[in-house]
C-alpha cells in the first residue's frame, strides 16, 4: 500500500514538474527557472533587476519572478517591438494584486490602463496640455516655477514656507515605490494571489503597500475636490481638473474616477523625476568644470546674461541639446521601465511570445551598457555632437531612451525636457556650479526605483 502510496506521490511530483518545464519551453530561453519561485532567488529585487543575465543571454531572455518575464536588453529590440509591432505591446500588465494596491479604479487613468480607455484617457490628458501651451511661451514662464504639475493640475502653487503637503506627498511616493520594487513577497502574492489571505504574510506582502497608496491617494483627492468647488462651466478653464470636467460632457470615457486617476499618474510620474535628473545635472557639471564652461559660453553667446533663455533659443543650441542628451542617458534615473503586455501572440527576433506575457523594455540598461556609448560611465556630452560640429549624432540621440518609445512612452516627454532645457540653461547662465572645497562629488547611484544621486552639497558662484 505504502509503496503504492509513494510511487503516486512520486509520479504527481514527476507530472507536476513536466508540466511546469513544459509551460516555461513556451517562451524564449533564459536562466533555468526553478518551480514555484521560477527565477526570483536569482534576480536582485530593488536593486537592478532583471538585466543580470544580459551577458549570457544575448538582446533578450525570460526571467520568471515567478510569473514570465521577458526582458529586453538591445536596443534596435526594443525598437522592433515598442515602434515596428507597436501595437502589439501597447498595453499594459494589470495583474489585480497590483492594480488593488495602485490604482484608485480599474482600467483608469493613463499610466496602467489599457485598450480604448487609455487610448481616451492620454489623448484627452495631452490634449488639456497642449491647450495651456505645453511646448509654448505660456507654459515656459510657467515651468520657471518649481512645482509645475501641481499648477497645472490644481491651478495653484505652492510656497517655499507652506509646501509640507508637496513634501510629504513626494517623500510617501518614494517609499512606496521602494517597497514595491524591493519586495520578494509581492511577486510571489502576485502569482498565488492566497498569500494575501495569510494572516501578517498577506499585510507585508500586499496591504501595506496598499495602505500607503490609498493616503497619496487621498491627497490628489482632496486636492481634485478643492479644485473642483471653484468650477465654473461657462468660465475658460484655467487648469487641468477644470478643462477635464469640462470635456466630460457627451464623452462617456471621462469622469469623475478616471479624472482622478490620471490627476494621481501626472502627480506622480512629474515630480521627482524631473528634479531627480535636475539633480545629477548639477554633480555632472559640478564634476566637469570644462563642459559646464563650454555650456556656458553657448548661452551667453546665444541667449545673452540678461534674457531668461525660452523655449525657442534651444534650436540654436547644439551643445546645450548635446549636455541634457548626455545628462538623462548617464543619469539614467528609472532602474525599472514601466511593464507592457503582449496583448496578442506576436513575435521578436524569431522567438514566438503568447498573448499576455509581461514586457520589460530595460532601457536602463541599455543607456548604460550599449557598445555605440563608448566609456559609458564618463559625462561626455561631445559625444553627441558629429565630426563636423554642425549637427548631434542621429544614431546616439536614439540610443538615448529616458522616455522609452513608441505610442505608449512618456506621456509627460514634452513638459519634462522643456523643464530640463530651462531649469538647466537659466541657471548655468547666472551661477558656476563647483563642489565644495576639498570634496570630491559622489556619482554613486543609489539603488532605488528612482535612481537619485546621494545628497551632498554644491557651491555657487554668481557669475
Ligand atoms: C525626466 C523625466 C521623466 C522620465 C525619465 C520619464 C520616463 C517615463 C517612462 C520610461 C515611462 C514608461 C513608458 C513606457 O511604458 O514605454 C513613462 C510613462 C509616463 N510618464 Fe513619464 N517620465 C518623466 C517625466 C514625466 C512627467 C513630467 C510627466 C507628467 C507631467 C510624466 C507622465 C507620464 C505618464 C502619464 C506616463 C504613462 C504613459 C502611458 O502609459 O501612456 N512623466 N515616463
Amino acid at each position: 500500500m505504502s509503496i503504492v502510496l509513494v510511487a503516486l506521490v512520486a509520479a504527481s511530483i514527476l507530472y507536476a514538474l513536466w508540466k511546469f518545464y513544459r509551460f516555461t519551453a513556451n517562451y524564449p530561453p533564459g536562466p533555468f527557472p526553478l518551480p514555484f519561485v521560477g527565477n526570483l532567488h536569482q534576480v536582485d529585487l530593488g536593486s537592478r533587476q532583471f538585466c543580470r543575465f544580459a551577458n549570457k543571454f544575448k538582446g533578450l531572455y525570460t526571467v520568471f519572478v515567478p510569473i514570465p518575464t521577458l526582458e529586453i536588453t538591445d536596443y534596435s529590440l526594443i525598437k522592433e517591438a515598442f515602434i515596428d509591432h507597436g501595437e502589439d505591446y501597447v498595453e499594459r500588465n494589470q495583474l489585480p494584486i497590483l492594480d488593488d494596491i495602485l490604482t484608485y479604479c480599474k482600467n483608469g487613468g493613463v499610466i496602467n490602463s489599457s485598450g480604448d480607455n487609455w487610448r481616451e484617457q492620454r489623448r484627452t490628458a495631452l490634449s488639456i496640455l497642449r491647450d495651456f501651451g505645453m511646448g509654448r511661451n505660456v507654459m515656459e514662464e510657467k515651468i520657471m516655477i518649481a512645482n509645475i504639475i501641481n499648477e497645472v493640475l490644481f491651478g495653484y502653487l505652492y510656497t517655499l514656507e507652506d509646501c509640507d503637503g508637496l513634501v510629504n506627498f513626494v517623500e510617501e511616493f518614494d517609499d512606496l515605490l521602494q517597497g514595491l520594487a524591493s519586495s520578494y513577497l509581492l511577486p510571489l502574492a502576485i502569482s498565488f494571489p492566497f498569500i494575501r489571505r495569510v494572516p501578517l504574510l498577506g499585510y507585508y506582502a500586499v496591504d501595506q503597500h496598499a495602505d500607503k497608496m490609498r493616503k497619496i491617494h487621498q491627497y490628489v483627492i482632496d486636492n481634485v475636490d478643492r479644485t473642483l468647488k471653484a468650477y465654473d462651466p461657462e468660465a475658460e478653464p484655467r487648469n487641468f481638473v477644470h478643462a477635464y470636467t469640462q470635456r466630460m460632457n457627451g464623452n462617456a470615457f471621462l469622469d469623475q474616477a478616471n479624472l482622478i486617476q490620471t490627476c494621481i499618474d501626472f502627480f506622480s510620474a512629474g515630480q521627482e523625476t524631473t528634479s531627480t535628473t535636475l539633480r545629477w545635472a548639477m554633480l555632472f557639471l559640478a564634476d566637469n568644470q570644462p563642459q559646464q564652461n563650454r555650456l556656458r559660453e553657448e548661452i551667453h553667446q546665444t541667449i545673452g546674461r540678461d534674457k531668461l533663455p525660452a523655449l525657442a533659443d534651444k534650436n540654436n543650441m547644439l551643445y546645450a541639446q548635446a549636455t541634457l542628451h548626455e545628462v538623462q542617458r548617464l543619469a539614467n534615473i528609472l532602474r525599472y521601465n514601466v511593464f507592457r503586455k503582449t496583448h496578442k501572440p506576436t513575435e521578436i527576433a524569431g522567438h514566438k511570445l503568447p498573448a499576455g506575457m509581461t514586457i520589460h523594455a530595460d532601457i536602463h540598461y541599455v543607456m548604460w551598457n550599449d557598445p555605440h556609448f563608448v566609456d559609458p560611465k564618463e559625462f561626455l556630452p561631445e559625444r553627441y555632437i558629429s565630426a563636423d560640429g554642425k549637427s548631434l549624432r542621429k544614431d546616439l540621440v536614439d540610443r538615448t531612451i529616458p522616455f522609452s518609445i513608441g505610442r505608449r512612452s512618456c506621456a509627460g516627454e514634452g513638459l519634462a525636457r522643456i523643464e530640463l532645457f530651462l531649469a538647466l540653461t537659466a541657471t548655468i547662465q547666472h551661477y558656476r556650479i563647483l563642489p565644495m572645497p576639498g570634496r570630491k562629488i559622489d556619482l554613486t547611484q543609489q539603488a532605488l526605483f528612482i535612481g537619485g544621486p546621494k545628497d551632498q552639497e554644491l557651491t555657487l558662484e554668481r557669475v
